[in-house]
Formats: C-alpha cells, sequence, structure tokens
C-alpha cells in the first residue's frame, strides 16, 4: 500500500465532524466495565454488547472508525454477519488494537512499558487479511513525584515508533497512542511538561524509525490536573494548554489527532474537545476517539434491562457521537 492509500485512510479517520469510537477494551478492562452495571462477563454478552454499539441507527453519521479488540474483529452479528462486514457497509473503519497492554518497567518503580513488538508482523498480517485498516498502540505513563523517568518515556516511545513502522509495512495506518494518566493530585502544570517530554521523545522517535506522518494518526490525552488535584482547571484553561502543547510538539505534516476521554465524564470530555476546536483553526484537524465517554451512559441503561433498553441504549450512543462530532466542529451548544 502506498503512502497516499495510508493517508486517505488516516484523512477519512478524521473526516470533518466524525471521530473514532474505542471499543477494544481487553478482556481484562470490559470485565471492569461489566461488572460496575452488574452484567456477566461472557463471550455472548460482549459480543451482544459489541453489536448494540455497531449497529446503532445513525452512529456512522458521526463515527468515521471503531477499534475493535483480537476477539471482536472474529465476530459476526447475532444473524451471522461479521461485524468487520457490516462496518464496511456503514462506512465505518475497522480498527484492532494491537498491543498486549503494559507491565512494569524493570528497575523503576512506578513506570511502566507496554509489550506486545514480538510477532507483531504476522498478527498485523491477519488483522489486515481480517479487513481492518487502522491499529492502535497505547503507551502508559504514570504520574507521581518519581514518575515518568525519562528512560520510561523513552522505552514507550521507542515500542510505539516500532509498532508504527510495522504498521505502514503493513498497509495499517498506526493510531500511535501515549496516555498520561490522570490519576494523581499533580497540576495542571505538570500535566504539560510531562505531555511535552512524552511527544518531543514521540516524534523524534517516530523519525529514527522512518515513520511516515502522512499515514499516521496521533491519539493522546489533554493536559489536564490530576484526578486529586486541589485545584481543577477551567475549560477553556484545558484547551489552551492542550494545544499549546500540541502545536509546539506535533508536525503539521500529522493528517489528524484525537483524544482519549481518560476517565473524564461525558459532559468534561466533550467541552474540552469544543473549546478546542473553538479556538482554532489548528495545523490538523482534533477529533475523538473516546471510549468509556462515548460508552458509559448506554451501557448503564443496556444493564438496567437488556432487552427493553436496546434501542434506547443505541439511541444514547449515536446521541454521544452526535455531540461529539459538534465538537469536533467546535459547534457543540450543549452544556450551556
Ligand atoms: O486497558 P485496555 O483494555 O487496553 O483499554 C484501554 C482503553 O483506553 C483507550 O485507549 C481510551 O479509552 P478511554 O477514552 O475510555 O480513556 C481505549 O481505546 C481502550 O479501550
Amino acid at each position: 500500500m502506498s503512502i497516499e492509500d495510508l493517508e486517505s485512510i488516516a484523512l477519512a479517520m478524521v473526516a470533518p465532524g466524525k471521530g473514532i469510537i474505542a471499543i477494544d477494551e481487553s478482556t481484562k478492562t470490559i470485565a471492569k466495565r461489566f461488572e460496575s452495571v452488574g452484567i456477566e462477563n461472557t463471550e455472548e454478552n460482549r459480543r451482544a454488547y459489541r453489536e448494540l454499539l455497531l449497529t446503532a441507527p445513525g452512529l456512522n453519521e458521526h463515527i468515521s472508525g471503531a477499534i475493535l479488540y483480537d476477539e471482536t474483529i472474529r465476530q459476526s452479528t447475532r444473524d451471522g454477519v461479521p461485524f468487520t462486514q457490516v462496518m464496511k457497509k456503514l462506512g465505518i473503519i475497522p480498527g484492532i488494537k494491537v498491543d498486549k497492554g503494559p507491565v512494569p518497567l524493570a528497575g523503576f518503580p512506578g513506570d511502566v512499558v507496554t509489550e506486545g513488538l514480538d510477532g507483531l508482523r504476522e498478527r498485523l498480517a491477519e488483522y489486515a487479511k481480517l479487513g481492518a485498516q487502522f491499529a492502535k498502540w497505547r503507551a502508559v505513563i504514570n504520574i507521581s513525584e518519581d514518575n515518568p523517568s525519562s528512560t520510561a518515556i523513552e522505552a514507550n516511545c521507542h515500542a510505539l515508533a516500532r509498532y508504527a513502522a510495522l504498521c505502514q509495512e503493513a498497509g495499517l495506518v498506526p493510531m500511535v497512542e501515549p496516555e498520561v494518566i490522570m490519576d494523581g493530585d499533580h497540576s495542571i502544570d505538570v500535566s504539560y511538561e510531562v505531555h511535552e517530554a512524552v511527544l518531543r521523545s514521540l516524534f523524534n522517535a517516530l523519525y529514527e524509525q522512518n515513520v511516515m506522518l502522512e499515514g499516521a494518526i496521533l491519539k493522546v490525552s489533554m493536559v489536564i490536573p490530576g484526578k486529586d488535584a486541589e485545584e481543577q482547571a477551567e475549560v477553556e484553561e484545558v484547551a489552551e494548554a492542550t494545544v499549546r502543547v500540541l502545536k509546539s510538539t506535533v508536525p503539521a505534516s500529522l493528517p489528524g489527532i484525537v483524544f482519549l476521554s481518560g476517565g473524564q465524564t461525558d459532559e468534561q470530555s466533550t467541552a474540552h474537545l469544543n473549546a478546542m476546536n473553538r479556538i482554532g483553526p489548528h495545523p490538523w484537524p482534533l477529533s475523538f476517539s473516546y471510549g468509556r465517554a462515548m460508552q458509559q451512559a448506554a451501557l448503564k441503561l443496556w444493564a438496567k434491562d437488556m432487552k427493553a433498553n436496546y434501542a434506547e441504549a443505541q439511541k444514547t450512543v449515536a446521541a454521544r457521537a452526535k455531540e461529539n462530532g459538534q465538537a469536533a466542529l467546535g459547534r457543540w451548544t450543549g452544556g450551556k
């Protein structure tokens, strides 16, 4: 696949007013989400839930792509149609999570590094055959008095860049995701400094590994104070700090940037994205790739009565897509 082909997929992922729905929770993470609302974590429940989300009427008006998990990309609807086929019909680009999750970084207590490079070339080839057009790898950066170490930043960015190069070789658009975790009591300034160090290291590593930025997407956290910080920030402050750090570290040749929600409320995640787009134009489209902030309201509804609330849960996720699609244009009018 040529770089032009990769670029056109990347551009479609961040088409105006559209974003990504992240439904790639690993079995361990979906277990947590299901447990919080009293749903049993069985393969059938996971399949049914992902079908509910992917086939929500109107979802595709504001959703360009969906990130799937290894189990999900092999699953089908109740009527036996593979999810990837359903998505193709709806114009939702299939993506796949390919990292194997974070593990403690030896020698650096509190830091983690994401694994999954071994055998990745073969796995990517299989996912491409199954219909994936982009892939995602998430690096986790923790903040505390002693974290992150520069070693952790470098190790994670090196892995992200190795993964991104392999994706492009396989004809998949890499969605590179460094997530600076919101846990802790750090200030917005500390979050800014960590984002700056991580993004500098990331784009350095991508350059070193010959990754063509024109065929890649950045998925990143917002510059925001820790959840337990005494001083929380105004929406405009988060928007301004996030845009500032991106402008000083991310080359303009990148086709687009999407955000994760990271534990923000639905309203915060939408308000922050909207505020960023209101202070544009920026060198790249700024959109969303939310997991929890797209799904949590729908999941709660479905959990209460899987049959009776099915259609309502679908309406709810489609409504979140619409709100975030408006925020991606700076045209969200909710919350006022
Ligand atoms: O820990 P896991 O199972 O890899 O999942 C992490 C989740 O974090 C994300 O990267 C972002 O999700 P949120 O928007 O909920 O923070 C998702 O794509 C993914 O499902």
